[in-house]
């Protein structure tokens, strides 16, 4: 089967400092990949490519079978690749309702207002959200929030979700409550993930293998716990200290 998104060898480069290095990647369709790894490793950089905001230096990026990004070159923009991105900060409209919020990006694509209704209501219930439809983010608790800002991405089903570390600015109890939500929407909705956290619980909490990125190169890709067997790799020893016995 094709890879939902798929990359051959990315490099790509920041200030002119490569930041990212060689990194190959196939997500297949439905799958939710979690990219673990420590601050400055390059996370942000590798979904600014896969987005379209950044091109690679080196290296092609697909989505489906279409040709999205080449060395040095944009193939589809941004807005034609059909993704999602869930930001740390969410970057949710303060002047626009919960409603608004949603059912905004379904208005671009030219989605019929009954059909829009629709959607926007059926997952504001899904989340939870269904009384807070008229509200303002700035009138939401900080886990309500979280709520619209998945809800937000899921209700364009896109070809691909891209989430920047969402939940790291959450106390431990909601983390989990947010995390367990995340991982059964993407899952019941069939959407492909990309996940960026530096949180090893979360990443294995999130998928079945995870991809383990080290200043700009994939080091690992398979279950964390296939680490136990390599303590002597410098990574793995702070992700196994995080994992626990
Ligand atoms: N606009 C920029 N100009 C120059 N260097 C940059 C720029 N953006 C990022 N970098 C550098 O690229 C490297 C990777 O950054 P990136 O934001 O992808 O890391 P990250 O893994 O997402 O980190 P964090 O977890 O702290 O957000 C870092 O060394 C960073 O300093």
């Amino acid at each position: 089967m094709s890879a939902a998104l798929q990359l051959d060898r990315v490099t790509a480069l920041r200030g002119g400092q490569e930041v990212l290095a060689e990194v190959s990647l196939r997500v297949a369709p439905g799958e939710t990949l979690p990219v673990l790894g420590s601050s400055g490793s390059g996370k942000t950089t590798l979904l600014r490519v896969v987005a379209g905001l950044l091109a690679p230096a080196r290296g092609a990026v697909r989505i489906g079978d279409a040709l999205a990004s080449e060395a040095g070159r944009l193939v589809l923009a941004p807005e034609e690749r059909g993704l999602a991105m869930v930001f740390q900060d969410l970057a949710l409209w303060p002047h626009l309702t919960v409603h608004g919020n949603l059912s905004f990006g379904l208005e671009g694509r030219k989605v019929a207002r009954a059909e829009r209704e629709e959607r926007v209501a059926a997952i504001l219930s899904r989340v939870g959200l269904a009384g807070k439809a008229r509200r303002h983010p700035g009138e939401l608790s900080g886990g309500e929030r979280q709520r619209v800002a998945i809800a937000r991405a899921l209700v364009l089903a896109p070809r691909a979700v891209l989430l920047d570390e969402p939940l790291s600015n959450l106390d431990v109890g909601l983390k989990q409550e947010l995390l367990a939500l995340f991982r059964e929407l993407l899952h019941e909705r069939g959407a492909t993930a990309l996940y960026v956290t530096h949180d090893p619980r979360e990443a294995q909490a999130l998928g079945p293998r995870t991809a383990v990125l080290d200043r700009g190169r994939i080091v690992h890709l398979g279950p964390l716990e296939a680490l136990r067997a390599r303590p002597d790799l410098p990574f793995a020893r702070s992700v196994l200290q995080a994992l626990g016995p």
